[in-house]
């Protein structure tokens, strides 16, 4: 077989191995030598290729023996040049030859010596881990081995021979060769493996034979380091979680070395870091939570420690189990000194909140100074002079008025006209909360101090602290009420009902009645150094009925509140419906005419507001008053009478009699010996109608002798 190309004859013979050993490297040798004579004699060049694989040169000896060839193998010969045909067919003849050896002896130490090499090589190459390609000079490659067949993806014989920039992709063999420049270390994507080669240049003698790479499939190593780089940045991420919890976290291995601790941990201890890192937990504390876990394996919870500072902790200690081999423990702490506090802390806040709902609800306009309080007359003026520089003091002041004069709204602007304004205003009506209650809701009570006391409460007093409390209707203190008061007023301490730990306020005291304490303190019915405690500055509110003058301007100022809140043009009185309300004495004085005027609006078709609307028992009172022509201001009280012909209920003239009768005499007793009744009588019927408040420490005497001249 021979084909001629470009005037080179190219010739192929098949050649059958007889050797018993095939083409083992002495052979091989043999093969090789004879092929160099060949090639120098005949002037060809000669190749040996297995039937479908590649030419390798006859004149290179580790391909040949790569090609494994054994008895009965075939091998094709190749030859190109013009006595190609002469040099196949010797080639041939050689090739089949059984290879006679001429001095057998030194041949055998030949064949030994080199099959010792051979094998010894060989089988580096078949069991070295990373790939081996070799090539000549002409990029053929003639060294494949198993590793690089595995990485590659295909065999030895589809590679022995052919080019290596033919078949591997990005092979820079033949550069390497050419350039005589190792390329180490580098990186390359085959598929989907990425490989790390090294590439040398084979050079003996300053002859170049070709180049050879090594390299290693490392996807499973950047997997594990794409693996390592996510373990990596969960563990950073842990560790910051870890270092911000506040919780203490205490972390120690299996032989009881602490490993790790948070800075919560360290907060919790009191020691440093480094104090705490090494230490042996069994050392520290043999039967401690975190050893008995190191030692069962098993969880212990709520493990209770006492700090030396007296603070409590709690810690859940759990064993860490890594393939069911404790490999250490973490204990996570708590300081739970902080929840009685907190509870604490909790209760007088909801305490707070609830005084305070209370009190939103209780009043839609609660009046920061003095602007609400309306008056212009002499003795009006002259209150709030007092209650302004009362306000600049931080001195208990005692207001006494009658009921409804306005005793309240002048102790919030004494309050909030005051260096106390941003602390809180906390008032308290003595007379509103029974008895056995009034100690609990001044100074507060302990849990359990009486049936139903399920939790700590504070008082009134706490909630004052650092501001002002309103004592209103402070007459009506019992005994025991105003001894405990005393202490306060004195000692500016007191006790919670069923405790016994002091507490201190810094509360400044406004009280309040309209009750005659210098009268109640004669009777030994008011502490007389309490009265004194309370009357450092007395602020005395007049009634109405002796500052007539001011009533059209509270008019004015109630019908433009009233128009306000219910979101309509405020409306006016006529001159007779206001000459109506001030021939009236006002018993229930300022918070009376509010009413009057708030009833007046309701029931009024709107516009201006005539004596028509004005209720029956002021139009009468008025009607018969102004009969009697009193001049405003003069301090005479319209007389009751019933010769008007409008008739009234049996309860509203009852009212009025007993109002007019406590006014005139100021006791029950001597009330009721002028109507003929029992004291106890005058005080059910004042119960009934609400009237009790209204006793007045100052009588009345003109109205009085109004009465007097009527029953007379
Ligand atoms: N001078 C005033 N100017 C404006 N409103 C007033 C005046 N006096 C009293 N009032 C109003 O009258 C009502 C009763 O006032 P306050 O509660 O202050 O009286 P009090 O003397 O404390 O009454 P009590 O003794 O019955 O508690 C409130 O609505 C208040 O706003």
């Amino acid at each position: 077989m021979g084909d001629k190309r470009g005037g080179v004859v190219s010739l192929q013979k098949q050649a059958v191995i007889t050797h018993a050993n095939g083409l083992h490297a002495r052979v091989a040798a043999m093969i090789v030598q004879k092929a160099y004579e060949l090639e120098h004699k005949r002037q060809v060049r000669l190749f040996f290729r297995q039937p479908g694989g590649a030419a390798v040169p006859a004149v290179a000896l580790m391909p040949l023996v790569a090609l494994r060839v054994k008895q009965g193998d075939v091998l094709l010969v190749e030859a190109e040049g013009l006595a190609a045909e002469q040099a196949v067919s010797e080639m041939a003849a050689f090739v089949e030859s059984d290879f006679p050896l001429a001095d057998a002896g030194i041949l055998s130490q030949v064949d030994t010596l080199l099959q010792g090499n051979a094998v010894t090589a060989g089988q580096i190459f078949v069991s070295m881990a990373n790939g081996l390609i070799v090539t000549d000079v002409h990029d053929n490659i003639t060294v494949f081995n198993p590793a690089a067949e595995r990485i590659m993806g295909f065999a030895a014989s589809a590679a022995i021979g052919r080019k290596a920039q033919e078949i591997i992709p990005g092979s820079r063999l033949h550069v390497v060769a050419q350039s005589r420049q190792a390329e180490l270390g580098c990186r390359q994507r085959i598929g989907s493996l990425s490989i790390i080669t090294n590439r040398t240049p084979l050079i003996a003698d300053d002859v170049v034979y070709g180049a050879m790479a090594i390299f290693e499939d490392i996807s499973a190593l950047e997997a594990v380091i794409g693996e390592l780089r996510a373990v990596k940045e969960l563990k950073e991420r842990l560790q910051l979680v870890l270092e911000s919890v506040q919780d203490g976290i205490c972390v120690a291995n299996p032989d009881g070395c602490i490993t790790y601790v948070n800075p919560a941990y360290v907060d919790l201890t009191g020691q440093s870091r480094e104090q705490l890192i090494g230490q042996n937990v069994r050392a520290l504390s043999p039967d401690g939570a975190r050893s008995r876990v190191l030692s069962s394996g098993q969880a212990v919870l709520g493990a209770i420690a006492a700090k030396p500072d007296g603070a409590t902790l709690i810690a859940n200690v759990s064993p860490i189990i890594v393939d069911g081999e404790i490999t250490g423990a973490v204990s996570v702490v708590k300081n739970v000194s902080e929840v009685p506090k907190l509870m604490h802390r909790l209760n007088q806040m909801a305490a707070k909140a609830e005084y305070l709902e209370q009190e939103l609800r209780r009043t839609q306009k609660p009046g920061p100074a003095f602007r609400n309080f309306i008056g212009r007359s002499g003795k009006a003026r002259e209150a709030l002079a007092i209650a302004a520089k009362a306000a600049d003091s931080g001195a208990t002041v005692l207001i006494r008025g009658e009921s409804g004069t306005g005793k309240e709204l002048v102790a919030e602007g004494i309050h909030y006209a005051g260096k106390r304004s941003a602390g809180p205003f906390i008032r308290v009506n003595c007379a509103a909360i029974p008895e056995n209650l009034l100690e609990s809701e001044l100074f507060g009570h302990e849990k359990g101090a009486f049936t139903g006391a399920i939790r700590q409460k504070p008082g009134k007093f706490s909630l004052a602290d650092g501001g002002t409390i309103f004592l209103d209707e402070i007459g009506e203190l019992s005994k025991s009420m105003q001894a405990k008061l005393l202490r306060v007023l004195q000692q500016r301490e007191f006790s919670r009902v069923g405790g016994e730990a002091v507490i201190k306020v810094n509360v400044r005291i406004i009280a309040a009645t309209s009750r005659n304490l210098e009268k109640m303190t004669r009777a030994e019915e008011f502490r007389e150094d309490l009265y004194y405690r309370l009357n450092v500055i007395p602020i005395m509110l007049p009634p109405l009925r002796e500052r007539l003058s001011d009533i059209p301007l509270l008019a004015d100022y109630f019908l433009a509140k009233i128009g306000s809140q219910e979101g309509r043009p405020s409306q006016s009185l006529n001159g007779e419906a206001l000459r109506g309300l001030m021939a009236y004495s006002w018993p229930g004085n300022v918070r009376e005419l509010e009413n009057v005027l708030e009833r007046m609006v309701t029931l009024s078709e709107g516009g201006v507001l005539t004596a028509e609307d004005l209720p029956v028992h002021i139009r009468t009172a008025a009607e018969v008053s102004l009969r009697h022509s009193p001049a405003p201001d003069s301090g005479l009280q319209p007389p009751f009478t019933v010769e008007t012909g409008e008739l009234q209920s049996w309860s509203e003239y009852e009212k009025q009699i007993i109002t007019l009768a406590l006014r005139k005499y100021g006791s029950y007793n001597a009330a009721g010996k002028a109507l003929g009744l029992t004291h106890k009588t005058v005080a059910a019927k004042a119960q009934k109608y609400g009237i009790e408040k209204v006793i007045s420490w100052k009588k009345s005497s003109a109205l009085g002798k109004s009465i007097n001249t009527k029953s007379n």
